[in-house]
């Protein structure tokens, strides 16, 4: 169990924080901090604040997924997913959202744009190496199996 530090940020103390919709859902969902309505043309992106920084344990990350209903109904996604957020930033946690779909798309205040999951990243050491142990794949990759 893990405890995560939400900040609400300046003007939105309204704003629901992230928050689980069902009792085993691995992400919490992100609202979207916007003070007036914003549209997304076919192809745009645009970054959208979540109104809360926040600040998790060390060895945690978040990720920043799309929503698959918003993304199979309208084709709205995350660009960069998933995103990361680093457990050292304590800024403004933001969605970057894009329109693949045919037809604009706008988001209200308030409406869940996208889900945060966290995880446990290992602790990992970089070490130089002027060979590597042979292993059955070698150096195959990309299709080298059939597709
Ligand atoms: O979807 C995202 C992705 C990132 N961030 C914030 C938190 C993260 O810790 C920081 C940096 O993200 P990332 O490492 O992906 O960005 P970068 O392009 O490598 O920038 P930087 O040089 O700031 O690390 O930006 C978000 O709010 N939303």
């Amino acid at each position: 169990m893990y405890n995560v530090l939400f900040k609400r940020l300046p003007g939105n103390e309204e704003l629901e924080l992230p928050s689980k919709m069902s009792e085993l859902a691995a992400g919490f969902d992100l609202r979207a901090a916007v003070s007036e309505p914003v549209t997304l043309s076919p192809g745009e992106r645009k970054l959208i604040p979540t109104g809360f920084a926040m600040a998790m344990p060390g060895e945690l990350e978040a990720q920043i997924r799309p929503r698959s209903g918003l993304a199979y109904k309208h084709g709205i996604t995350c660009l960069n997913t998933p995103g990361t957020i680093d457990a050292d930033y304590r800024g403004e946690v933001k969605v970057l959202l894009v329109n693949l779909g045919q037809e604009p798309f706008t988001i209200e205040r308030g409406e869940r744009i996208a889900q945060m999951v966290f995880q446990v990243v290992p602790v990992v050491t970089i070490q130089e190496a002027d060979e590597l142990p042979d292993s059955v794949r070698g150096a195959g990759g990309f299709g080298h199996t059939g597709v």
